[in-house]
C-alpha cells in the first residue's frame, strides 16, 4: 500500500513480475543527503514515472538504478539480483540490459544516425558489419526514421534526434529503457509523438520504461505507475498510478504537483 492509501495498481495488472525493486535505498553526494527510505517496485512491461519538483533527486535515482551511483544504504534488485552486491564485471554486464535515452538524445554529431545506432553493437557484440547494419536499420524503422540512416544529427529536428536517441538506446534489445525528461525542449506535438512512441514500443516489444518527467500531459498519458519524490523531506511520498494519485491522493504536495495548472482551465 502506498503512503497515501490510494490504490497503487490496476488489479488487472497484479501479478506482473517485478523488473526492478528498491529496498530502503539512501542516496547521497558526499555527506549531502538526496533521498532516503526509497522502497518501490517497477513491474515488467509498465511505464514507470519518476516525478517530483526540481532538484528533488530524480536523476540521482536513475543513476543509482542504472548502476552509475552506489546507494549509501539499501538494495537495488534487478530481477531479484542485488545490483550493488555484484562484482563490478557482472554489474557492468547487467547494466547492459538497460538502455538510456538522455535529454539531448546524446548522439555523436560526427556520425550518421545509422552509425550512432550501430556503435553499441560494434562495441558489445560479435556481430558482423552486415548484421549490424541490418539491426541499425531495423531500430531506426521502429522509431519512424527508416529513411534517415544516412543523415547527421544536425540535419534533423529535435524530435527526430530524440527518436534516434531511442533507437540507439534500444540497439542491444534492453529489458528496461530509461528516459531522462524525454519531452524537454520539444514542442507539444513532438512531445506527444514521443509519448506515443514510448507506448508503441512498450506494447510491441514489452520493454519496461522508466521515465523521469515534469510534463503532466505526458505523465498522465503514459504512466502506468509512478513514484513521487519530495525534495523537502528527502523521501518518497507516494507510489501509484499518476491519474489515481492526482484524483485520490490525500497527500497535499502530491495533489498540488499533479493538479498544477488545472485551476486556470
Ligand atoms: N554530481 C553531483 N554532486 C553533488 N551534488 C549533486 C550532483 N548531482 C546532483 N546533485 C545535487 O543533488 C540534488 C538532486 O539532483 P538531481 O539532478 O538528481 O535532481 P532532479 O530531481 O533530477 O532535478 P531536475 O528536476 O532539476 O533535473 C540537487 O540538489 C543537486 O544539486
Amino acid at each position: 500500500m502506498p503512503a497515501d492509501g490510494a490504490p497503487d495498481r490496476d488489479p488487472a495488472r497484479d501479478g506482473a513480475q517485478v523488473q526492478i525493486g528498491l529496498r530502503d535505498v539512501e542516496l547521497r553526494y558526499g555527506d549531502t543527503l538526496v533521498q532516503r527510505g526509497l522502497s518501490f517496485d517497477i513491474h515488467r512491461g509498465d511505464v514507470f514515472v519518476v516525478m517530483g519538483g526540481s532538484g528533488c533527486g530524480k536523476s540521482t535515482v536513475m543513476r543509482c538504478i542504472t548502476g552509475l551511483l552506489e546507494p549509501r544504504a539499501g538494495r537495488v534488485l534487478m530481477q531479484a539480483v542485488s545490483l550493488w552486491e555484484l562484482p563490478p564485471g557482472r554489474r557492468t554486464r547487467l547494466m547492459r540490459r538497460n538502455g538510456v535515452m538522455y535529454q539531448s538524445g546524446a548522439l555523436w554529431s560526427s556520425m550518421t544516425l545509422a552509425e550512432n545506432v550501430a556503435l553499441p553493437l560494434e562495441q558489445y557484440t560479435a556481430l558482423d558489419a552486415a548484421q549490424i547494419r541490418d539491426i541499425a536499420e531495423y531500430k531506426l524503422a521502429l522509431v519512424g526514421l527508416a529513411d534517415y540512416g544516412a543523415y547527421y544529427p544536425a540535419e534533423i529536428s529535435g524530435g527526430m534526434r530524440k527518436r534516434a536517441g531511442v533507437a540507439r538506446a534500444m540497439a542491444l534489445d534492453p529489458d528496461t529503457l530509461f528516459f531522462d525528461e524525454p519531452s524537454a525542449g520539444l514542442d507539444p506535438i513532438s512531445a506527444r509523438r514521443l509519448d506515443e512512441l514510448i507506448l508503441e514500443l512498450r506494447d510491441s516489444l514489452g520493454t519496461t520504461m522508466v521515465v523521469i518527467s515534469h510534463d503532466l500531459d505526458s505523465i498522465f498519458a503514459i504512466g502506468d505507475d509512478s513514484v513521487f519524490l519530495d525534495g523537502i523531506s528527502k523521501t518518497m511520498l507516494a507510489t501509484g498510478n499518476p491519474r489515481r494519485l492526482r484524483d485520490h491522493s490525500d497527500i497535499e504536495q502530491v495533489r498540488a504537483f499533479l493538479n498544477r495548472g488545472r485551476e486556470r482551465t
